[in-house]
């Protein structure tokens, strides 16, 4: 059976887009979302990212990262659905419900109110989530947040100089965090410039996250070194997250279809 396929990215944290509201498809196992997203056997991707029917919002997305695991939320995955839509769209997402808008700088994704409770991030046991008395080498005193998923962020002068390659997966896998952790090393450029680089749960270093973005953004602001209004800059390029009014992260930035192709699904292991 041949399946199509959208090859797509924000800021260069690139997905690979099945559409089961257009064809039947498969149940998407770990061992299916891994293979499929393997750069070297498979189609390559950061993210799986499935759409298929929902009967709350316009459509249901779930994202697997490259090691097969599903995530709740996926920022940059976010707009460049919202970019596939074409139009404003109401997404189920097992992190809640997103909205997308199309926008003058690219698509604007509503990723609704972040948490903060250490069983909401979650964590291992209780503590406090705004100043953590935790680290791992330089890496000391983070805060956390969730925004449909887990994230530590730690805020260090210069986040270029963090071996993130042999520090991230540590972090990852530490029994502190029981659903892992996407890690998440910023610096403060100014009150509306934030400088980030992450080690995503799952999928390693990535060019850009977005719900990293949202996560450190948020982080900022809870601890007063940021304005509600800032602009992150990745590896792969800036997005722009202001935490508004209402307690919402609203995260403005470009999305990129690449290609489009199909597979077929005996290349690959059920
Ligand atoms: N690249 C995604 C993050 C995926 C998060 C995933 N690594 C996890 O939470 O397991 C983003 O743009 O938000």
């Amino acid at each position: 059976m041949r399946i199509g396929f959208v090859k797509m990215h924000g800021l260069g944290n690139d997905f690979v887009v099945l559409d089961g509201r257009s064809e039947a498809l498969p149940e998407i196992t770990t061992t299916l979302a891994a293979a499929l997203a393997n750069r070297h056997t498979g189609i390559g991707c950061d993210q799986l990212v499935v759409l298929d029917g929902s009967d709350v919002a316009d459509f249901r997305m779930r994202f697997f990262n490259a090691d097969g695991s599903e995530s709740g939320a996926c920022g940059n995955a976010s707009r460049a659905v919202g970019l596939l839509h074409g139009r404003p769209a109401r997404i189920e997402t097992q992190g809640g419900i997103l909205t997308t808008e199309p926008s003058e700088a690219g698509i604007s994704v509503d990723m609704g109110v972040p948490r903060f409770d250490w069983d909401a991030i979650p964590l291992g046991f209780a503590m406090d989530t705004l100043t953590m008395p935790v680290g791992w080498e330089d890496l000391r005193d983070p805060t956390a947040v969730n925004v449909g998923n887990p994230h530590v962020i730690f805020f260090t002068p210069d986040t270029d100089a963090v071996d993130l390659a042999r520090i991230g997966p540590i972090i990852e896998h530490d029994p502190l965090f029981p659903e892992r952790i996407n890690v998440n090393v910023a610096t403060i450029a100014s009150r509306g410039a934030i400088r980030l680089r992450v080690w995503e749960r799952g999928s390693g270093i990535t060019l850009a996250c977005g719900t990293g973005a949202c996560a450190t953004a948020v982080g900022a602001m809870r601890r007063g070194l940021v304005d509600r209004r800032v602009e992150v800059t990745l590896p792969g390029g800036r997005l722009i997250i202001e935490w508004n009014a209402d307690g919402r992260i609203i995260m403005t930035g470009p999305a990129t279809e690449a290609f489009r192709g199909s597979f077929e699904l005996s290349d690959f292991p059920a």
